[in-house]
């Protein structure tokens, strides 16, 4: 469906508008922005399976006369940790890498965050290029989040810290998992929950094997994701208020996370129960009349798990979800639809979370039987 080639969305932000490369002429692009910058030095972050898979197509953009070094990383979740962060900084120093360095983050979401952070503080702040890898990273890669997990939260520690460019040359993402394509695509459902009917009819009735998406629908919904991103975040760069829609599905979605322990589930897999989760909640708070059956049947359909571990604990989880950076005053604050499309904030008492819960736990489980029947 729709476009081909190399598709060019603008993001433009209170602190910077910066360009975003979708296809096949990004890494030219990136080739272009490099050999015109006044960049001294360039590191480039990277974990160590993007690093074996890709890192030869991307030193294709670097000059013969370019400075750079390679700082490998350990993947996913891994990457976010303080230890690593803190190896990155004195990796950059030993390096000498000055104000006027840049930083490459080449990968997914994680290596993006930490590359982002380690950018936005390293002697105050230098810039940095998002070349991303993965289907999540079209989410990830725009909007100037970056930073690291603590032990007591997810991305407890960051900062909004806008790249110079995303370049998303998107043959990479050939070489993913499918695991890693179901994480991504839950960000691609995600976005268009928050914006755009249309757009979830069409993933609803196009999609319905991951492993058979074709490369015309994908730069198509990668393309739509990150225009529904780009303009909330051109209202509300520093989520002082609308950006938070952007949250649906994360407040379950990150205690899930933090409560499996970094890593052991996928972020998009994550998110997609606490979307789930998110709609119960709606029917229940704002009287959004939708058929969420239908929906979970597309989602087994496409192999998202929605039952939540049996050691899962939920007082647990409350507990996390009262610590979310949207919650006031220890009071857990939840995306919900009106509807498709018409995203609202609420806060929601403990007893609603505890029904809902329930009601939740019951449905997704009988999904899963489904499933195992068939
Ligand atoms: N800053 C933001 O706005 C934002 C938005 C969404 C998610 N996130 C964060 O992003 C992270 C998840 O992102 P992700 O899933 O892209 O992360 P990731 O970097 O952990 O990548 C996922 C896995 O895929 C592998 N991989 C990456 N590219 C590959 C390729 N082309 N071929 C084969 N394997 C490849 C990685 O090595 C890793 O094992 C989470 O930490 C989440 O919190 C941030
Ligand atoms: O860009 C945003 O804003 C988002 O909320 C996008 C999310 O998909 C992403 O996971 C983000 O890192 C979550 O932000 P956080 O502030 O809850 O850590
Ligand atoms: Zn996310």
């Amino acid at each position: 469906m729709k476009e081909e080639g190399n598709l060019l969305i603008n993001i433009e932000t209170s602190s910077k508008t910066y360009p975003v490369f979708i296809g096949e002429n990004s890494l030219q692009a990136l080739t272009d922005h490099l050999e015109n910058a006044d960049y001294t030095k360039i590191l480039i972050i990277t974990d160590f399976t993007v690093g074996r898979l890709h890192l030869d197509e991307l030193r294709t953009c670097l000059s013969r006369i370019m400075d750079y070094c390679i700082f490998k990383v350990p993947a996913s979740e891994q990457a976010k940790q303080f230890s690593v962060y803190e190896e990155a900084l004195t990796f950059a120093l030993e390096n000498d890498l000055d104000r006027k360095s840049c930083i490459i983050a080449f990968g997914g979401g994680a290596v993006g965050d930490l590359a982002g952070f380690v950018a936005a503080t390293f002697m105050r702040g230098i810039r940095f290029i998002q070349v991303p890898t993965t289907i999540l990273a079209h989410d990830s890669a725009v909007g100037g989040k970056t930073g690291i997990n603590h032990p007591l939260g997810k991305n407890m520690v960051g900062a909004f810290h806008q790249p110079e460019g995303v370049y998303y040359f998107t043959d990479l993402l050939e070489t993913l998992p499918l695991s890693e394509i179901r994480s991504g695509f839950a960000e691609v459902v995600k976005h268009a929950f928050i914006a755009d009917q249309e757009f979830l009819d069409f993933l609803m009735e196009s999609i319905t094997d991951l492993t058979k998406i074709s490369r015309t629908d994908l730069n198509y919904i990668l393309k739509k994701g990150i225009e529904i991103k780009a303009n909330i975040v051109h209202q509300d760069e520093r989520e002082n208020g609308l950006r938070a829609v952007l949250n649906l599905g994360h407040t379950l979605g990150h205690a899930l996370e933090t409560n499996a322990g970094y890593g052991t589930v996928t972020h998009g897999e994550a998110i997609m129960t606490g979307l789930v989760y998110a709609l119960y909640l709606s029917e229940a708070e704002t009287d959004l009349v939708m058929d969420i059956h239908r929906f979970e049947q597309w989602l087994v359909t496409l192999g998202y798990r929605l039952e939540i571990p049996a050691q899962f604990d939920f007082d647990k989880a409350i507990t996390s979800m009262k610590r979310d950076k949207k919650s006031f005053a220890n009071k857990p604050r939840f995306i919900l639809l009106e509807e498709i499309g018409k995203p609202v904030v609420k806060e929601i008492g403990e007893e609603q979370l505890r029904s809902t819960y329930e009601k939740f736990i019951i449905a997704t489980q009988l999904q899963g039987e489904t499933k195992k029947a068939d």
